[in-house]
């Protein structure tokens, strides 16, 4: 079974705006809604590509009921737990001469919440599949996904990370399977300018010799490195299209990823899928469709 996790699941309100303008009355062209965080999008995609998951993850507010409908009309098993205090997020995605995020705090999680999270995950068994996935709400202790890996570590489990600074620095003792960081969120890390191929793999290789078995950094339109378990380095291009909305791309990527490798473990099939996954999405106004994933995975090999 593939569990998904997302502590702060969100509405991602994604608007286009002519030359937007601070300080000023700024009016919207083009308006949509969707239900976002990382760990959902994960579960969507997989799902499109054959694989069910169990959605994880806490809600609140009228917010959060809607959230779980939307995971539920896209066709994901969601079980999320249900917090008191505080609402869901809405994430505005601001697309005009730029693109800006404005990502919100999420609801108050307890202890007992995390509890109730940590009962779940202990069904978990040999060989299935953790995704760890986005940003955590402040209130949440920034060691939550290493206590996570630490409670599962007799378990046998493939974890997936995909997680921003401490966050993911924090896990990597427990060798989780893969990691995405992006160039941006590897410069964080060791707070470097990265300078260009050569500095991408030394620092994927460093992510490696801290404990992950697979670094895969993506490139936003430059593609995407993955630096294997077995000590191989892969360079992917990106599949060619008309950019939409690339929201969700990074999420597609880990999830065409994942589905890939589970075929039979081959890494440049897994690097394959989750590039045509991710580009499918960057081309589609919201997550992409299986048909059109497959549609960008044959055009990728057309052009190799
Ligand atoms: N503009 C684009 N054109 C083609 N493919 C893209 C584009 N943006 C993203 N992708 C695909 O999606 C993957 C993940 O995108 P990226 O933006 O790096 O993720 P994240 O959102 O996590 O930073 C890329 O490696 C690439 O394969
Ligand atoms: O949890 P975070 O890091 O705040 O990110 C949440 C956002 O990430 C997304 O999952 C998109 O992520 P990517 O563009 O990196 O794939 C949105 O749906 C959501 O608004």
């Amino acid at each position: 079974m593939i569990y998904t996790v997302t502590f702060n699941p969100a509405l991602d309100y994604v608007i286009s705006v002519d030359h937007f303008q601070t300080g000023v009355v700024n009016r919207v062209n083009e308006e949509h809604i969707f239900v976002g965080g990382k760990g959902i999008n994960v579960s969507f995609i997989l799902k499109e590509l054959g694989y069910s998951t169990k959605a994880l993850g806490f809600t609140a507010g009228f917010t959060g009921e809607k959230v779980k409908a939307g995971v539920k009309e896209m066709g994901v098993d969601g079980d999320f737990i249900d917090v008191e205090e505080g609402m869901s997020r809405i994430n505005v995605k601001l697309r005009s001469d730029e693109e800006t995020e404005i990502n919100g705090m999420g609801p108050h999680i307890t202890e007992a919440d995390l509890y109730k999270l940590f009962a779940k995950l202990y069904k978990m068994g040999k060989s299935d599949v953790l995704v760890l996935s986005g940003s955590i709400p402040s209130c949440v202790p920034n060691n939550i996904y290493e206590t996570i890996l630490e409670k599962l570590a007799s378990k046998n489990i493939y974890a997936v990370v995909d997680a921003t600074g401490q966050l993911l620095v924090n896990v990597l003792k427990y060798k989780p399977f893969l990691i995405k960081p992006n160039n941006f969120e590897i410069e964080d890390i060791f707070n470097v300018k990265l300078q260009g191929e050569e500095d991408i793999v030394k620092y994927a290789k460093k992510l490696q010799e801290m404990g992950a078995r697979n670094v895969l950094v993506s490139l936003a339109g430059d593609g995407s490195l993955l630096v294997d378990e077995n000590g191989e380095t892969h360079r992917m291009g990106v599949c060619k299209g008309k950019v939409k909305n690339s929201v969700g791309a990074g999420d597609s990527m880990v999830a065409g990823f994942i589905a890939g490798y589970l075929k039979n473990g081959d890494y440049e099939e897994a690097l394959e899928l989750g590039t045509a996954s991710g580009g499918a999405t960057a081309f589609s106004d919201s997550l992409a469709t299986k048909d059109f994933i497959y549609e960008n995975l044959r055009n990728l090999r057309g052009n190799k």
